[in-house]
């Protein structure tokens, strides 16, 4: 095991983590170009549709280096990619500049990539190695993954829950359980989500903004399940003028004065709505998904097997009564404290 090559991977990982939130439906990708141990380059993938982490690398080297890029090697969290889209191949790049030597974490499964930008690059003769902490690499490329290769968002339910594990009071009124410290946290992550949905029963319960102004970057978009058209428009999902995806049964009556920031989208009759729904999502190109509950909307997810992962805050308060959080069928894969919480992590179990 060559630790040199780890050390400097894991720096394509934190500059790759500097594009949260703003790459999507591309995935954060990190790059640093090295010669005899010395970083000359380091770059990553900033927005979708500006250029890629190992343009960024390269062009980040200093004039008095780049006759040194015919002797370094290229670290790059992801393959590099073998087809013009937004911007020119990057296999096109690194033979350009003739860089020797390519060293990179996963594959990158876009079709028209997966394996195809690896295999130029050898042919060419360029020294390629692959999987290198890979497992961590594909988690920055997990929701770009599911998305080209499900046809879906990457699913992240997130909820909250007492420390006796209660989710709601039996009322079906808003409880507010967790500390402000994990607010901003909730709010980072919908930074980083391409969208956020909420069942009818917590629109009504909780009249919610599901905005991130406790951070910066975008919102995301906000989507609603309303089968039978029961909820008032008076909602701040409805009123506040940020986009909302509104999905209804077919044939029910239109909405009266429905701002032009709402989007009624009729599931068919037959259909069955999440799996619709998923679909629609992706071909808005929306390629992830938070979903922050109630209890039901999320059992529905959780038995339907449509989840990736789940980010569960656990509050330090015992409560006597109330609904039940959803079971999640795995054990979390990490927890820490953050304030009086506990924020634990889970991963669906791989389907058979
Ligand atoms: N602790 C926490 O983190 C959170 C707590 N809450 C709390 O949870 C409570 C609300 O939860 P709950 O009553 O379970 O309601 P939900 O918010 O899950 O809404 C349930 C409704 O969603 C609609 N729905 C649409 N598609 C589906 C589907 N495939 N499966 C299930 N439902 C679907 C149904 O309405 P229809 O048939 O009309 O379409 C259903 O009645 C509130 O008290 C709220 O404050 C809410 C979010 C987070
Ligand atoms: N009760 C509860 C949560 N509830 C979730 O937060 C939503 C409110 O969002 P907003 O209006 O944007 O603040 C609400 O509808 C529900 O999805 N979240 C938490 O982190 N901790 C909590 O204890
Ligand atoms: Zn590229």
């Amino acid at each position: 095991m060559d630790h040199r090559d780890e050390h400097f991977m894991q720096r394509c990982f934190d500059l790759a983590w500097l594009g949260a939130g703003s790459t999507s439906p591309n995935p954060m990708v990190g790059a640093v170009i090295v010669h005899e141990g010395r970083i000359i380059g380091e770059g990553y993938h900033r927005a979708y549709g500006e250029a890629h982490a190992e343009v960024n690398a390269v062009k980040s080297v200093a004039p008095a280096d780049r006759s040194l890029l015919r002797e370094s090697t290229l670290y790059v969290s992801l393959e590099p990619c073998n087809i013009h889209r937004n911007t020119p191949p990057c296999t096109l790049l690194i033979l350009q500049e003739g860089i020797p030597r390519v060293v990179v974490s996963s594959v990158d499964q876009t079709p028209g990539v997966n394996g195809s930008g690896l295999d130029r690059l050898r042919k060419a003769g360029v020294e390629v190695k692959t999987g290198v902490l890979q497992e961590q690499g594909e988690r920055l490329s997990q929701a770009r993954n599911t998305f080209v290769t499900a046809h879906r968002p990457y699913i992240q339910l997130k909820y909250a829950q007492s420390a006796n594990g209660i989710f709601a009071p039996e009322d079906n009124q808003q409880l507010w359980l967790t500390h402000p410290y994990t607010k901003r946290l909730v709010h980072k992550w919908r930074s980083e989500a391409s969208a956020i949905l909420v069942g009818a029963n917590t629109a009504l319960a909780d009249n919610p903004q599901l905005s991130n102004r406790l951070y910066y970057g975008r919102s995301p978009v906000r989507v609603l399940i309303d089968r039978k058209g029961n909820l008032p428009s008076n909602l701040r999902i409805f009123t506040d003028g940020a986009p909302t995806l509104l999905f209804r049964a077919q044939g029910l009556p239109e909405i009266a004065n429905l701002p032009e920031t709402v989007q009624c989208i009729e599931i068919p009759g037959t259909a069955a709505s999440i799996p619709f729904l998923l679909r629609q999502l992706h071909d808005l190109k929306l390629s992830t998904l938070m979903v922050e509950g109630g209890i039901q909307t999320l059992q529905a997810f959780i038995d339907q097997g449509l989840w990736d992962e789940a980010l569960v805050l656990t509050a330090v308060s015992y409560l006597s009564s109330g609904r039940r959080a959803p079971n999640l069928p795995v054990g979390p894969v990490s927890t820490y404290q953050l304030g009086s919480d506990k924020v634990s992590l889970f991963y669906r179990p791989p389907i058979r």
